[in-house]
């Protein structure tokens, strides 16, 4: 039983049920779960003291975390999106998202900063150099736990904070149709803050 359970035959079935469920919403659902989410995110102490900030352009149905963007621009805060590290595995750059950022479609289809724009070491952060990161989810548990699109690029790019230095504040996002009863937690999962959903803020519980 527990076998099955924690199979990457099952994560890949879970995700694709959790995808599928996403991408049935219909735009007005979608419009209504942005705004929602947005209103929760403005709420959290972890978004108001940001100054260095990163969130996604939404595919395929994922909640829309951009609705924040005018309210963060506004309050100066600097905005950066994940960008497919070219010549790496699996791994994400944190790029300077503004005005004059020109952007391009990378094999997945979702727009992201250009590779030459993105190459320059003054557009970027570390990982760790940002405050909090806006992390896109497929699915969450009432625990936090978190499953991904199954690249591992988060995983990877969030390695470090396993190790001692300065930690960002993880916060998952999702539609509350993405929650699930209980995720397999992987060796290499990376802990969330929390999740957002256009519903609810669910913390994990510290034992
Ligand atoms: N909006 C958004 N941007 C993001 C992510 C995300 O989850 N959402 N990522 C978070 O990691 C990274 C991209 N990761 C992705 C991983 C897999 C697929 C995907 O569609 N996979 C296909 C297989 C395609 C193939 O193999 O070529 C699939 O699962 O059907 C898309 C993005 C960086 N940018
Ligand atoms: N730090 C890491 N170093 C090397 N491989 C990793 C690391 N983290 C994850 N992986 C690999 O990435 C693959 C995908 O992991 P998983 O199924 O947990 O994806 P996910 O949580 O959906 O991904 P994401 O982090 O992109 O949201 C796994 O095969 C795993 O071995």
């Amino acid at each position: 039983m527990q076998d099955s359970l924690h199979s990457a035959d099952y994560k890949r079935a879970l995700r694709r049920e959790l995808r599928r469920r996403r991408q049935s919403l219909s735009p007005r659902e979608q419009h209504q779960a942005a705004s929602r989410l947005c209103q929760q995110l403005k709420r959290l102490p972890e978004i108001r003291r940001a100054r260095r900030l990163s969130l996604y352009l939404p595919m395929m149905g994922e909640i829309d975390p951009t609705p924040l963007i005018p309210w963060l621009r506004r309050r100066g805060v600097s905005i950066y999106l994940p960008v497919l590290r070219p010549f790496s595995t699996n791994t994400l750059w944190f790029v300077a998202y503004h005005h004059a950022t020109p952007m391009i479609k990378n094999r997945f289809g979702i727009n992201e900063p250009a590779t030459r724009f993105a190459a320059k070491r003054q557009h970027r952060l570390p990982a760790w150099a940002l405050d909090t990161l806006i992390v896109p989810l497929v699915g969450f548990d009432a625990q936090a736990n978190r499953m991904g699109m199954g690249g591992g690029f988060y995983d990877r790019s969030l390695a470090f904070m396993r190790r001692p230095g300065p930690k960002p504040t993880l916060l998952g996002v999702a539609h509350d149709c993405q929650q699930v009863d209980t995720l397999p937690i992987e060796p290499w999962d990376i802990a969330l803050s929390a999740v957002v959903s256009d519903k609810q803020i669910i913390r994990p519980k510290t034992f």
